[in-house]
């Protein structure tokens, strides 16, 4: 199958040219973000609105920028131009690499417990946590170093969630899951999305997953950011120009 999409006339580069106009339910608003490590410029005049409820996904080539700027929305790391979030907004983030050992003796159920000590949410948080993302309480009472990659990602999704977040920000969710458990991930994700009402913003690298699953699509790379819906961004035009040599990628089938 090949990418659906618009023709290259399509509308691709609203948003470094004229910020998204504010709307209600608008989640957060960035504009004119840059990030620079000393001399090096990694991001420059990257601007999009997320609204309420919505999935944004932000592609683009090995380094270019997209956990930068998942850190600069959660303020881990400084940034020239404006993040607004919404008054009341919680984030819930989940990191493309732990900085744990995974050999820690530690169990899933203790990993969850530390993160609803540092939220101060309930105890019952943990155990909403695990059920939302259908980890099974004996595989999450596992020292986290035996969890398949799969387990591993809804135990980071489950952390992500103690504490109720508002807006879940989440890193390469399926880094380490094999492509039937990709499916899966998703599939929970966006079930867990509907059930808490989330609004979801994901790094991703499969192409095919944000066609299926995203509602816009901010893609980092060569040359401006470019957003928009996963028709106007996701064509072979747009992406061989962004990650600078033509991907292939396949739409399944819904
Ligand atoms: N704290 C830091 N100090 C210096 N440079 C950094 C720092 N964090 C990231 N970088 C650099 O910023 C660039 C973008 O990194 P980033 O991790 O955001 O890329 P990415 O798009 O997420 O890549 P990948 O797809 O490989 O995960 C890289 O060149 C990286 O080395």
């Amino acid at each position: 199958m090949r990418p659906a999409g618009a023709g290259p006339s399509a509308p691709l580069w609203r948003i470094a040219a004229a910020p998204y106009p504010r709307e209600v339910g608008t989640v957060v608003e960035v504009a004119h973000v840059g990030v620079s490590f000393g001399r090096t410029e990694v991001l420059r005049d990257v601007g999009f609105a997320v609204a309420e409820g919505t999935t944004l996904a932000i592609i683009g080539p090995n380094g270019s920028g997209k956990t930068v700027l998942l850190r600069a929305l959660i303020g881990a790391v400084p940034h020239r131009g404006t993040i607004r979030w919404a008054p009341g907004t919680r984030t819930g983030y989940v990191p493309q690499k732990l900085d744990i050992e995974r050999d820690l003796p530690i169990t899933g159920e203790d990993f969850l417990r530390a993160k609803a000590a540092v939220a101060r949410a309930p105890a019952q948080d943990v155990t909403r946590a695990r059920e939302l993302v259908e980890l099974a309480a004996d595989v999450a009472r596992k020292p986290i170093g035996v969890l398949s990659g799969g387990q591993f990602q809804r135990l980071l999704l489950a952390f992500a969630l103690v504490g109720r977040p508002t807006v879940l920000l989440f890193d390469e969710p399926t880094a380490g899951v094999d492509e039937p458990g990709q499916e899966q991930l998703y599939e929970t994700i966006h079930r867990v999305q509907a059930r808490e009402r989330l609004t979801l913003i994901l790094v991703s690298h499969e192409l095919s997953l944000v066609y299926r699953y995203a509602t816009e699509v901010l893609c980092l790379g060569r040359g401006r950011p470019c957003f928009g819906s996963p028709k106007e961004v996701l064509t072979p035009e747009t992406i061989a120009e962004m990650y600078g040599t033509p991907v292939k990628f396949h739409l399944h089938d819904r």
